[in-house]
């Protein structure tokens, strides 16, 4: 359930009155996503999203996600684009939080991913990235290597509580990627999270991407890391390497890899492992358990990265070799 803060009908008609968007004809409270309050919202000129920014989002931010997102919408990206009030203002205020509307996206999200949708995911990531390499501003990430280790800490030493001897397993794999996680590989702006709930389709096309809230600046490798981890594995926990081949083949399609970010594949993936680890494990050992907020197990990524742990070569993810070249002109 994502609704934390209610808002009253006469201060969204209020705040609606800012918009040339017609008059409120209905809105509703949408229950997925965890971070922020998210409406569904009907005038008389159409459907958008409202959201309202909740406590774990930082205002100093918004203009990076909102502007983001108005930047890839413009470049052709189907993503939510967000709406300006009269006064230009994408931004607003309602009910003490700060709130932006969004165009409406058709679609769903796929609950059960094929090699077909993870294709298109890998061609909409790369897409991304090429689309935002000219984006002005900048955002540090807030859960980079560097701040792996004070959330680890954060957890208290309880690591245990989830499974014996999983502190000592994160000690050694902190100390690997301080000393080993690489830097020199292209950077740009990332999206961070592109899970398969923020991915729509429609009739069998992806349709857009959307929550761009952990968006930053990192390596682009880093993100297609991410995405892979987090669509090519069966709920068995075993790696799909027909789904791999396809996310890769479809990024590379777009954006071929450099030879160091191939090399670097393994690493990047187990890094990524890690990060969804600890965001998991922290939630799962300090939010209480009749919070809003639905806990992902954190033991998802640990046998994710212990995967990762094992992979020499990213050939094993299905990633050819051939796609770190890019093709001559009219071939492909
Ligand atoms: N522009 C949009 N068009 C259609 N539906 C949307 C749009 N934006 C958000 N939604 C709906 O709202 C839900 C929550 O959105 P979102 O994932 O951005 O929220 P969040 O609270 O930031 O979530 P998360 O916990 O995943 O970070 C989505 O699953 C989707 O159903
Ligand atoms: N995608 C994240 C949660 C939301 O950011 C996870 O599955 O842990």
């Amino acid at each position: 359930m994502a609704v934390y803060t209610d808002v009253t009908e006469p201060e969204l008609a209020d705040f609606l009155a800012r918009y040339d968007l017609g008059a409120l004809s209905s809105y509703k409270g949408i229950a997925e996503g965890v971070e922020n309050s998210n409406f569904l919202l009907r005038t008389t000129s159409g459907t958008y999203i409202l959201t309202l920014y909740e406590r774990r989002v930082n205002r100093a931010d918004l203009p990076f996600f909102v502007g983001l997102m108005e930047h890839l919408a413009e470049a052709g990206l189907s993503c939510p684009l967000p709406v300006h009030d009269r006064d230009g203002n994408a931004l607003g205020e309602l009910s003490g939080r700060p709130a932006a509307i969004f165009t409406f996206l058709d679609g769903m999200w796929t609950r059960r991913p094929g090699p077909a949708e993870c294709r298109a995911v890998g061609v909409a990531l790369a897409r991304m990235h090429e689309a935002a390499a000219n984006f002005p501003l900048t955002r540090q990430n807030g859960l980079a290597p560097g701040d792996w280790r004070p959330l680890y800490e954060s957890c208290n030493g309880r690591a245990d509580e989830v499974e014996p001897g999983l502190s000592a397993e994160i000690e050694a794999e902190l100390a690997d990627f301080e000393a080993r996680w690489p830097a020199d590989l292209p950077w740009g702006v990332i999206h961070a999270d592109l899970f398969p709930d923020n991915v729509f389709f429609l009739a069998g096309e992806l349709s857009g991407l959307i929550d761009f809230y952990f968006a930053c600046n990192d390596l682009l490798a880093y993100d297609l890391a991410i995405t892979l981890g987090a669509w090519c594995f069966e709920q068995d926990g075993s790696y799909n390497v027909t789904k791999g081949r396809a996310l890769m083949a479809g990024y590379a399609s777009v954006r071929p890899l450099e030879e160091a970010e191939y090399e670097s594949l393994p690493m990047l993936c187990r890094g990524a492992a890690m990060r969804f680890m600890l965001t998991r494990l922290y939630d799962w050992l300090t939010v209480p358990d009749d919070s809003f907020v639905t806990k992902k197990d954190p033991r998802e990524y640990l046998r994710k990265l212990r995967f990762h742990r094992g992979v020499r070569d990213a050939s094993e993810y299905g990633l050819e070799r051939a796609a770190v070249t890019r093709p001559a002109k009219g071939m492909a």
